[in-house]
């Protein structure tokens, strides 16, 4: 038997006792017989996944789901979007941002520079998306049932200018994150249509998962890099790329150490995407002085002072702001 398949059947099988133990009762020998059983670190053990999504979830860091968004809720998204993009409506905390080869350019018009949503929160409709029961069914498996919703985007991709800004560098998302511990959260990543190569679907390195926080910083590239977008300095090249080529509707969920990006938009169109970083409630911040997280702690600092003023305001601070509780109870974040 394989080593996958092996651990597999031990999987099943802790399952199998797992299901008899809380039918039954404990008994001493039942209770034994988790001592035996392999760790399942990443995923939490309360039926929100079958044993193969787990199994998945554990070696790679993410699972792929088909078709669990439907097209009617997408399109109502869409709508929202455009609503934001038009001017007609507006919503506190909404950060907006353009392609930075859009936004240094005095020529392009405004009307298709948006490329990222962020902190829609306050939107009741796009933050629909972050309290689907099919969504939180799945997220339950990652954060336990006190769910807060930490960071929402609506990523519009947009055709390259021609200068590659379009990618976004390989990155794991815990660099952003002042809150711990890692593996109580996920990120859920839905496509908003076909996302393929072509127009710059997700690249993941498979198993990064189980690496360390890497440092990050902006990538050197020739034609500029957006804001923020910090870049993992040196990933292994060589280690297995997957290119996630996905339907509209099909969603994503991922592990924050997972390393991964998106590459250039080659087509005329806008490629979307909506996603939610989930966080157990029972989370705690940290402070990321003396770590590599130092430079964006510091970055986000600038920002919070430069665009509202608020110089006290701290990382976490921003976080704490901004976090919604989408289910169970708000005890810590
Ligand atoms: C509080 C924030 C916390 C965020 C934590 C991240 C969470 C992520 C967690 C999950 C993992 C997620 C991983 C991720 O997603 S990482 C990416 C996350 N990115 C961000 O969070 C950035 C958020 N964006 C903003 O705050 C605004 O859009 C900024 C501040 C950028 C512009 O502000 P505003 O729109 O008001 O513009 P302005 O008219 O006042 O211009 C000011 C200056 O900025 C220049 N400019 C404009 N656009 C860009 C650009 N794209 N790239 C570079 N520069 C840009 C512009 O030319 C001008 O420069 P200059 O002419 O002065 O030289
Ligand atoms: N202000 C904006 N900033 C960024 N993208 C926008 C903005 N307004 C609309 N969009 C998006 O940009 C893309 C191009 O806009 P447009 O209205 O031309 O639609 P389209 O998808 O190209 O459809 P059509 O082929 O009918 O024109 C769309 O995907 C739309 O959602
Ligand atoms: O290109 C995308 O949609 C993914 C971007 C991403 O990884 C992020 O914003 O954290
Ligand atoms: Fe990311
Ligand atoms: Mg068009």
């Amino acid at each position: 038997m394989s080593r996958a398949a092996d651990r597999l059947a031990m999987i099943f099988n802790h399952l199998d006792r797992s299901t008899v133990h809380v039918a039954a009762s404990s008994t001493s020998t039942q209770v034994a017989s988790y001592d035996h059983t392999p760790a399942l670190r990443y995923t939490l053990d309360n039926d929100a996944l079958s044993p193969d999504q787990r199994l998945s979830y554990e070696e790679n860091g993410f699972i792929l789901i088909k078709n669990l968004v439907s097209e009617e809720d997408i399109d109502k998204f869409r709508s929202a979007f455009e609503r934001i993009c038009k001017g007609e409506a507006r919503f506190p905390g909404l950060v907006v941002m353009r392609d930075v080869a859009i936004a240094k350019s005095e020529f392009v018009l405004d009307q298709q520079a948006i490329s990222k949503l962020q902190d829609f929160q306050e939107d009741p409709e796009l933050f629909r998306y972050c309290c689907l029961p099919q969504i939180l069914k799945h997220v339950q498996a990652f954060t336990g049932p006190n769910i807060m919703a930490m960071h929402t985007m609506l990523i519009n991709k947009p055709p390259d200018a021609g200068k590659k800004t379009s990618r976004h560098p390989m990155h794991q998302d815990l660099h952003y994150f002042p809150f711990r511990p890692v593996d109580r959260i996920v990120c859920a990543w839905t496509a908003m249509e076909r996302v393929d190569r072509r127009n710059g679907c997700l690249v993941v390195l498979p198993g990064t998962h189980r690496g360390s926080l890497k440092e990050h910083d902006y990538p050197e590239w020739e034609g500029g890099v957006n804001k923020m977008y910090h870049g993992i300095r040196d990933y292994n090249p060589d280690h297995p790329r997957m290119h996630l080529e996905m339907e509209k509707g099909d969603t994503v969920l991922f592990h924050p150490l997972l390393i991964h990006g998106s590459g250039m938009n080659q087509t005329q169109g806008f490629r979307k995407a909506i996603s939610c970083h989930y966080a157990n409630a029972d989370c705690y911040y940290i402070d990321v002085k003396g770590t590599t997280q130092e430079n964006i702690d510091k970055e986000v600092k600038e920002i919070t002072t430069k665009k509202y003023g608020m110089d006290a305001v701290t990382f976490q601070d921003t976080w704490a702001f901004r976090g919604r509780l989408v289910q169970g109870e708000r005890t810590s974040l």
